[in-house]
């Protein structure tokens, strides 16, 4: 009974599509990386942040942290963002511009509102390790 109970929704669950799925998997997610990316570049309100950065490796990073936090197959490699983001001085306004630059390229790439939404929901609570003034 109680089992039965438990497992219907289990198997309800089992064949649905997750986010990393419903972004169109790695492909996907990496194109929105490497078009967000350039969009930060390009973003004269933040790209002084990343003058010195490995842009490859980031994007790769930024690609590994999606898929993990998104129920694709990956494990995320990178430093945990407080250690990263630390003494970069990153305020609010950083943090919404580079939000934006996101946003601009979910949207370039057809991304669903659903998707954005859920993908902001798995991001924006980073912020407070990443915003620290
Ligand atoms: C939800 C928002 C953000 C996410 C998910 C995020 C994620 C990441 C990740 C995964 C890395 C690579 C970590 C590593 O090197 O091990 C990284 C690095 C970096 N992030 Fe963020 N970040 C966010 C917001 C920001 C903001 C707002 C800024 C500044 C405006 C920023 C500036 C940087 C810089 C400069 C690096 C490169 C550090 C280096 O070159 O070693 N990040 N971020």
């Amino acid at each position: 009974q109680t089992s039965q109970m438990v497992d219907a929704p289990m198997k309800a669950m089992k064949g649905t599509p997750t986010l990393y799925d419903r972004l169109g998997g790695q492909p996907a997610i990496d194109a929105v990386v490497d078009d967000f990316v350039a969009n930060v570049a390009a973003d004269k309100r933040i790209n002084k942040f990343f003058a010195n950065s490995n842009i490859p490796k980031l994007k790769r990073l930024l690609g590994e942290q999606i898929c993990a936090g998104t129920g694709g197959p990956c494990t995320y490699t990178g430093r945990d963002m407080k250690t990263t983001h630390a003494r970069m001085g990153v305020t609010e306004r950083h943090f919404n511009a580079l939000v934006e630059d996101l946003v601009m390229s979910l949207d370039k790439h057809k991304v669903p509102q659903k998707e954005q939404q859920e993908l902001l929901g798995v991001l924006g609570p980073m912020k407070s390790d990443i915003v620290t003034r």
